[in-house]
């Protein structure tokens, strides 16, 4: 057993509020293909989220909508009170200005697949760079909340390393530290490790999961169950552009209703 499965008792020491993210009768296609048929869920503040689903169910799309990376074509998503996405008569995500598109991506942090750091700066440089360059912040004061975020990503002693020094597993750490710099109110993870060698997931996951307990309200794609069952207060599983079942982990993962929903567990575990 990893140490990502061992107990923690999902939400245990959050106590949710009202809905940090509401998504409604959100649709989105690539041309003829229709990716997001009606997806709705909502994530209240201090919750971890996790989206499963077989490879092309749309999880990626979704996540990339709620970041302003894809522009919805029906439904809405509301992040801490403010439209994302809307599309209705009158009222298009195009019309909101780039500031605003900017302002609002600020709030949200996302770490990919890949870590996409600069490969020229060190993982201090990486984490300061938005936080300088983007929110003004003084350099001094930048470089001291970077070296507290290796520290809380357990890299205190790397802080001068460029990334091809780094392992996958350290590079996708300083991806966390970097997203949190922004002080993110939403954290957005798409398959964080599956670009990983096996033993490096486990301190990933760990990062993750200490996020979740500190109160980071967090949307998680990935194919780690024991993570979802040991960290999420939902598990939202996702087909064909549809959510097919959600609920607790206990509910989704150790008793499934739905025949979709067994057939993809069966095939991850
Ligand atoms: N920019 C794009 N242009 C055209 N098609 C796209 C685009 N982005 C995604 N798709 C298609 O949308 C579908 C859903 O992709 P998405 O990445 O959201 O799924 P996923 O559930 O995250 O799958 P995976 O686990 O493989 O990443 C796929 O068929 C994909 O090819």
């Amino acid at each position: 057993m990893s140490t990502t499965d061992t107990a923690h008792t999902a939400g245990a020491a959050r106590t949710p509020t009202g809905p940090l993210v509401e998504i409604r009768r959100v649709r989105k296609s690539f041309g003829a293909h229709q990716v997001l048929r009606d997806i709705s869920l909502e994530v209240p503040e201090g919750t971890v989220t996790v989206l499963l689903g077989p490879s092309g169910s749309g999880k990626s799309t979704l996540l990339r909508c709620i970041n302003h990376l894809e522009t919805i074509d029906g439904g809405r998503i509301i992040v801490d009170g403010e439209l994302i996405g809307y599309r209705q008569a009158g009222h298009a995500t195009h019309e909101m200005t780039p500031r605003q598109i900017a302002r609002q991506r600020r709030g949200i942090g996302m770490v990919f697949q890949r870590f996409n750091l600069f490969p020229h700066m060190t993982a201090l440089e990486n984490i300061t760079e938005a936080p300088v360059g983007i929110a003004r912040i003084p350099s001094a004061t930048a470089k001291a909340r970077a070296r507290e975020l290796l520290d809380r990503v357990g890299l205190a002693d790397f802080a001068g390393h460029y990334p091809s020094q780094l392992s996958g597993g350290q590079q996708q750490r300083v991806a966390i530290a970097r997203a949190l710099a922004m002080s993110p109110k939403l954290m957005l993870f798409d398959e964080p490790t599956s670009a990983l060698d096996p033993e490096l997931v486990g301190d990933v996951l760990d990062v993750m999961r200490e996020l979740a307990d500190d109160g980071m309200t967090m949307i998680v794609v990935t194919h780690e169950i024991g993570f979802a069952r040991g960290v999420a207060d939902q598990v939202v599983f996702m087909d064909g552009g549809v959510v097919v079942e959600s609920g607790t982990a206990a509910a989704v993962i150790d008793t499934p209703q739905r025949q979709r929903t067994r057939n993809f567990l069966e095939s991850v575990r």
